[in-house]
């Protein structure tokens, strides 16, 4: 596919907390009350807003939200950090609440994957693929890939080792994978999701369900995973031949490449032999190489290389500043080092908490970038824009223009990823099928409709 569409669901840790950091309320209380300007708004904790996204409670409290349609990966960044501060204003505006009813708590949103407790939150990176083409094929190709790409893509972190240190890993959220490929995405967390819910026509698509991803707080991170990827699929997708780099066991791999920081340790392959992370990450590049474009599709080939560069030679200058793995690698190695500290420490796992937080005043990630100790690529005024503003050329142009006008002029309305439908009796669902559709004759009638409709409605108050 030459042009693919794709989105990010992001699920978000909730603590709410006192000052001295003991816990203030559950996260079923905290969530409710985090979400009670949404639930005002559209009657319901699971709304698409303006911007197209889809924001959501998920069982176990979990807050999430998912971008629209994007076929642009720096738009798909926007879209995600447009996310953020949309969660980030919702906790400021339940923190202010608490503390007008006295109470001591304060809401904090982590864009993370692992907890302290041990609890794991996904962030799934959803590719339209076709039907008729190679789905059977993908996994068996994508799977090294996926495995591999931590090293680049990896938000880092620190595990305990059995004695009790702790080790820096590019993703903590390797040990929570389970299984390569299958159709459950909680119980046994697979890297791939095969379950087949295309979001389109059926007979067309489907929707490719990455489950392994971590939540990437750098730019350059979040779009090197949707670049790098959807490159791999074209490579796939053209049908060449291609090298054989299934890895013996997927989940013993993913383990390991987390532990080897020089990328260099042997993996044992399904053919008997034995490869390793970086060589695996140099195939996939190389081969992205006879596929990509010319312009941004370089940039993307020449940042893989550098990522790449930096776990090969072990300089870390560039990566320090980009990759989130590495800006982590180098923060609590200055940290530690600085108190004294094995990684394993209360105040190491505190600081990893906090590298994650979404709220300006309380997210270490945010202080690095204001002092250009992490990377800022996308204008502010683009991710502000994100917020109200749908991508263009997708469908979800077509749903933004949709919810923006019920929105204005007051109207009830239902949608989803592909039905738009106002919440009148005989009022008749509008299907979106094709993801890349931008106009649509029955959008244009039923955005008639409800101006018609809200013509004499008075203005609803602005949401969140
Ligand atoms: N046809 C499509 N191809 C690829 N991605 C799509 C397509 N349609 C929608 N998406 C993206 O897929 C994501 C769907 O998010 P959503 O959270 O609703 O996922 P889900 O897996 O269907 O549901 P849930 O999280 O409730 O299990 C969004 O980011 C959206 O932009
Ligand atoms: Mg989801």
């Amino acid at each position: 596919m030459m042009r693919r569409v794709g989105g990010l669901e992001t699920e978000f840790g909730l603590v709410c907390v006192r000052a001295d950091g003991s816990r203030a309320l559950e996260p079923e209380a905290a969530a409710r009350e985090l979400f009670r300007p949404v639930v005002a708004m559209g009657r319901s904790s699971n709304v698409f807003l303006r911007n197209a996204a889809r924001l959501y409670l998920d069982v176990g409290s979990h807050p999430e939200y998912a971008t629209a349609e994007c076929d642009d990966w720096w738009e798909l960044v926007a879209q995600d950090r447009a996310g953020e501060r949309i969660f980030a204003d919702l906790a400021a505006q339940a923190d202010r609440r608490l503390a007008d009813d006295g109470q001591d708590a304060r809401i904090h949103l982590l864009k993370n994957n692992v907890d302290s407790a041990g609890n794991a939150f996904g962030s799934h990176e959803n590719y339209l693929v076709d039907r008729r083409g190679e789905f059977t094929r993908l996994p068996r190709y994508l799977l090294p890939f996926l495995v591999t790409r931590q090293i680049i893509t990896g938000a880092g972190g620190v595990v305990t080792d059995p004695d009790g240190t702790g080790r820096f890993v590019f993703s903590r959220r390797s040990d929570h994978m389970w299984e390569a490929i299958s159709s459950a995405t909680t119980r046994t967390r697979p890297i791939i999701n095969t379950r087949d819910e295309p979001h389109g026509d059926p007979t067309r698509f489907r929707r490719l369900h990455v489950i392994v991803g971590d939540s990437t707080m750098s730019e350059v991170s979040t779009h090197l995973r949707f670049a790098t990827t959807d490159l791999v699929l074209r490579v796939i997708e053209s049908g060449r031949s291609l090298p054989e780099l299934a890895l013996h066991d997927d989940i013993a791999a993913i383990r390991a490449v987390a532990r080897d920081l020089t990328g260099q340790q042997p993996i044992p392959t399904a053919n008997g032999g034995s490869t390793t992370a970086v060589q695996v990450q140099q195939r996939w590049l190389d081969l992205a190489a006879e596929v990509a474009q010319e312009g941004e599709e370089q940039q993307v080939l020449e940042t893989w290389q550098k990522a790449l560069d930096a776990v090969r030679t072990g300089d870390r200058s560039w990566a320090a500043t980009h990759l989130d793995w590495a800006i982590k690698e180098q923060l609590v190695g200055q940290v530690a080092a600085r108190l004294g500290l094995d990684l394993s420490a209360p105040e190491i796992e505190r600081l990893d908490l906090a590298y994650h937080d979404i709220a300006p005043a309380h997210s270490v990630f945010q202080a690095l970038q204001r002092r250009g100790l992490a990377p800022s690529v996308l204008q502010e005024q683009r991710v502000e824009d994100a917020r109200e503003q749908a991508p263009r050329t997708t469908r979800a142009h077509l749903r933004g223009q949709v919810v923006t006008a019920a929105q204005q002029h007051g109207v009830d309305h239902v949608v989803d990823w592909t039905t738009l439908r106002l919440t009148r009796p005989g009022a008749m669902p509008v299907q979106v099928l094709d993801p890349f559709a931008t106009s649509l004759p029955a959008v244009d009638a039923l955005l008639a409709e409800i101006r018609a409709l809200g013509a004499d409605a008075p203005p609803p108050a602005p949401p969140a």
